[in-house]
């Protein structure tokens, strides 16, 4: 891993409905090496979704950027058009999706898809394109890929789909790969499968991914280093093996205390696992302050009387909370 292949700084993400626009994510900071696996987390609401969807270029209206940088190989990619943004796609930056159906076109062969990629980013005739995407069909490991590129999307399973959307988003070896959730919809078993390849083929292209998931058990197996997020801001950031031993957020701990453990036994009485009490704030409703203090036990009034700022920990760790351990 050298070098730094993405950087974002103070990105913010606003909703841009007709009233004053309210910022859904801000403030929002960091960068992901060559090759490296970061991961995002967080629960659902927390902001996740959109910060990948404005790294790919794919965020839609009432959504918009509204301040920051996204260097994509010291480029900046927040203020491209988006005409733009569809060449970068799939040739610098890819996304892969948690339902291969958003992403991929029903009316379409999955060969035509998979070999679009190469007429569109690599100048191939569609006979070329044909053969690589029987090729990238191979490396995402689906049986016979010569007769499966005539099949449609529908006609797939929803693991062979996800394959399908994989081959497409690694099809031109981009330099990032953005996986939001791509495993949630599918059965266990596959979920495994799913990501091991998913690391193999971008360990082996030297693609970085970011991984966003909800599931920091996750995310700290397969990355070197983790962002958590919290009602649209990065509220802690350390390297996977710190996440366990060393989270200084009482929103990190939060989910690992409700992270399901091998051998972990409900006591009498208790239905499930030590959740976070309470819900993650709408956007218009953001505390003005820590906006996890309405959720925090170790809320004080000073939490709540201004937005609480980063503060550097040892070891490139950072985390947004005045009364961090
Ligand atoms: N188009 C939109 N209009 C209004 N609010 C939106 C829109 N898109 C997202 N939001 C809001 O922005 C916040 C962040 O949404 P986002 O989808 O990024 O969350 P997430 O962490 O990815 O959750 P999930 O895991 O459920 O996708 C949420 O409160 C969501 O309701």
């Amino acid at each position: 891993m050298t070098g730094t292949i993405l950087e974002v700084r103070d990105l913010a993400i606003s909703l841009c409905d007709g009233h004053a626009p309210v910022a859904a994510v801000e403030g929002v900071n960091f960068n992901i090496g060559r090759g490296e696996v970061f991961g995002l987390v967080g629960e659902s609401g927390c902001g996740k979704s959109l910060c990948a969807l404005a790294l790919a270029g794919l965020l839609k209206s009432p959504m918009a950027i509204s301040g920051g940088q996204i260097l994509l190989e010291g480029r900046d990619l927040a203020p491209l058009p988006a005409s733009e943004m569809r060449r970068l796609r799939g040739n610098k930056v890819s996304m892969i999706f948690q339902e291969p159906m958003t992403a991929l076109n029903p009316l379409m062969t999955v060969g035509d898809q998979i070999g679009e990629m190469f007429v569109l980013h690599r100048g191939l005739t569609a006979r070329a394109a044909r053969v690589k995407a029987i090729e990238a069909l191979e490396q995402v490991q689906v049986s016979s890929p010569e007769r499966r590129i005539h099949a449609y999307p529908h006609q797939l399973s929803g693991g062979m789909r996800q394959r399908v959307m994989i081959a497409i988003a690694l099809a031109c070896d981009p330099a990032l790969l953005i996986a939001d959730e791509p495993t949630t919809a599918l059965d266990v078993t596959i979920q495994a499968e799913i990501v091991e390849l998913v690391l193999e083929l971008c360990r082996a292209k030297g693609t970085a991914v970011m991984m966003i998931s909800h599931d920091l058990g996750l995310v700290a197996r397969i990355c070197n280093r983790v962002a958590v997020m919290y009602a649209g801001q990065i509220v802690e950031q350390r390297s996977a093996e710190e996440i366990f031993t060393a989270s200084a957020h009482p929103y990190t701990r939060g989910l690992i205390e409700a992270l399901p453990r091998l051998g972990r036994r409900l006591e009498r009485g208790q239905e499930r696992l030590t959740e976070i009490g309470g819900v993650v704030p709408a956007i218009r409703d953001f505390p003005q302050g820590c906006r996890f203090a309405p959720r925090c036990s170790r809320v004080t009034a000073e939490c709540r009387a201004a937005p609480v700022a980063m503060t550097e920990l040892n070891e490139g760790g950072r985390v947004r909370c005045l009364h961090h351990v």
